[in-house]
């Protein structure tokens, strides 16, 4: 990768720029709008948003004061939690995009795989969540569609019925989380790995062996994180409000990690915190 807007396929042909923009904790309003803006303007071509984040309109509005092409932009949302099931999934998609105010989304992913509503049925809420994706896809409304925080189990599940493997799998990769497993199944399945907190949600950066590559790079300790995650042929979804971290998280293309290095970076064990079990978390 040389630049923001190289793309990673996906299996169905699709492009997607290989970093995108996280904004989770970006809050509605001016703060979302604002940091999307100072984005796209930084060169990003790619947002990650969810329904679960509220921000969805002010994304909308940043995307489309850009001037930018609608297709000259890459927009990822995510199925809210209670919503699972092929009835609740249509609706819950009519309503995102009527808040992005955008007539097709470039991917859709499944946000967990086991929310606490459907613990006891999460296999079947699931199977009719893809179907609904399907024909969504199908018709053109989504260019890709995905899951996020789905362990191998889950998607051997959902293949039972599914006619589409998902395109992606958006899940937590950063210093110290590889998710091997995970990791392997994706790869034997030709599905792409967003690595979603690829700052540790802000933990990484008093990490003192994080700070040492930092000083040895001549860059700083978020540049190390988004650069190995490229390495990894992870797509980093780095978040930032702060205009002057927007631009930074960019500059990521003049300079490369040691083979060393980036398996240093990948056994910092835990440095960021534990990643959560999604058959356990409570959402
Ligand atoms: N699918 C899922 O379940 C999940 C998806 N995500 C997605 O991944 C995105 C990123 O993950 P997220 O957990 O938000 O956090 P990140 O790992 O991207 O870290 C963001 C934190 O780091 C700070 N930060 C960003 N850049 C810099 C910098 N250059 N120097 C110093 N501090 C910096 C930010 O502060 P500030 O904003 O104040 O600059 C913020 O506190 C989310 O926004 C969301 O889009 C995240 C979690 C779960
Ligand atoms: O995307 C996300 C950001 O964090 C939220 C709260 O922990 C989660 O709902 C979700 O995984």
């Amino acid at each position: 990768m040389k630049s923001l807007i190289d793309t990673y396929e996906l299996h169905n042909g699709v492009k997607i720029p290989c970093v995108g923009f996280g904004t989770w904790q970006a809050t509605d309003g001016e703060e979302a709008t604002t940091s999307v803006r100072e984005a796209i303007k930084a060169g990003y071509r790619h947002i990650d948003t969810a329904a679960a984040y509220g921000n969805e309109e002010s994304i909308g509005i940043a995307v489309k004061e850009s001037g930018l092409k609608r297709e000259d932009i890459f927009i990822t949302s995510k199925l809210q939690n209670p919503a699972h099931g092929y009835e609740a999934t249509m609706s819950a998609f009519e309503e995102s995009m009527k808040k992005l105010d955008m007539d097709y989304l470039d991917l859709y992913l499944i946000h967990w795989p086991n929310p606490i509503k459907f613990r006891d049925c999460w296999e079947e809420a699931n199977a009719g969540t893809w179907k609904a994706f399907e024909e969504l896809y199908e018709a053109g409304r989504i260019k890709a569609i995905g899951v996020s925080n789905f362990m191998p189990h889950h998607i051997d599940e959902l293949l039972k019925t599914a006619k589409i493997v998902p395109m992606v799998n958006q899940i937590r990769l950063c210093p110290g989380e590889t998710q091997p497993i995970v990791a392997a199944y994706c790869e034997k399945h030709n599905i792409l790995l967003e690595a979603y907190s690829p700052l540790g949600t802000g933990r990484i950066f008093e990490v003192e062996e994080m700070k040492g590559l930092a000083e040895k790079y001549n860059k700083s300790v978020a540049q190390i994180c988004i650069r190995w995650c490229l390495e990894m042929g992870y797509l980093p979804l780095p978040k930032s409000v702060h205009p002057t971290r927007i631009k930074e998280n960019t500059e990521v293309f003049d300079f490369e990690l040691s083979k060393e290095d980036i398996e240093l970076i990948a056994n910092l064990k835990e440095c960021c915190g534990p990643t959560r079990d999604p058959d356990t978390t409570n959402f």
